[in-house]
């Protein structure tokens, strides 16, 4: 489990996070959610370390990681950060070099299921294309939590549908993952619990199996009761 506690998070003098708490369970997928600017990348950046917070903690599995929670969690950035003149094989080379989780037999068939071609270069891929092959990355990774930033920016309907079938394949199974989109139809039936930030705080969490079966409520509901309040 990845415990997000009590998180509190300024840039310069402007309060983006201000006490967020949560947890990601494993075999679970948690849904960020929140209208731009509410704090959701930065949530991501923070348990993975890459910036830093004013206080709270992170703790994943008990403990507090330093470097070692890169072997444990994947991020998925909302955009590519491999060079443009990389050929996709190349990068994968780099991935392999790089992370001793790299999962050489998940990239194949993830190329596979994706359509790629390992000769294309990553500058010349297509918007979605290029999203594709960044999640390719972050799941080949045997990491037994992903977290995914937006994977549905720009993406077209087809193309959705395919990284939608991601989520409810063996390539998710038994991981951690916490996602954010603003894309919520395309994935409300695979999400098993939902966050939802405010003015930089966890103002509702909750089981969506629950809120269906208790309150017959949807997440587009809870959203629209909270955001449009
Ligand atoms: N490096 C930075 N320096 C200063 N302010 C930043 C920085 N990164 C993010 N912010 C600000 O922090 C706030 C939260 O940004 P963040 O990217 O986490 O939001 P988000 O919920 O992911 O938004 P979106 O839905 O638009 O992607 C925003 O007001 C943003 O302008």
């Amino acid at each position: 489990m990845i415990e997000v506690r009590d998180i509190h998070k300024k840039y310069r003098r402007r309060k983006v996070l201000d006490g967020v708490s949560f947890q990601i369970e494993k075999g679970e997928i948690t849904c960020l959610i929140g209208t731009n600017g509410a704090g959701k990348s930065t949530i991501m950046k923070a348990i993975m370390g890459l910036t830093p917070f004013r206080k709270g903690e992170i703790i994943i599995d008990g403990q507090k990681l330093g470097k070692e929670r890169y072997e444990k969690i994947s991020f998925i950035p909302d955009h590519l950060t491999m060079p443009p003149a990389m050929k996709l094989d190349e990068a994968m080379v780099f991935m392999a070099d790089f992370y001793r989780s790299w999962n050489e037999d998940r990239a194949k068939e993830l190329m596979g299921f994706f359509q790629l071609e390992g000769k294309e270069r990553i500058g010349n891929l297509s918007k979605g294309t290029a999203a594709k092959f960044n999640l390719l990355l972050g799941l080949a990774l045997d990491t037994e939590y992903v977290l995914m930033d937006e994977p549905f920016s720009g993406i077209d309907m087809f193309s959705r549908a395919l990284i939608t079938e991601v989520f409810s394949s063996h390539l998710i199974e038994d991981r951690g993952v916490l996602i954010t989109t603003h894309e919520i139809a395309d994935v409300e039936h695979l999400i098993d619990q939902a966050v939802l930030l405010k003015n930089g705080s966890v103002i509702r969490n909750f089981n969506c199996e629950l809120l269906r079966m208790e309150e017959s409520k949807s997440i587009v509901d809870v959203m629209k009761e909270v955001y449009q309040a």
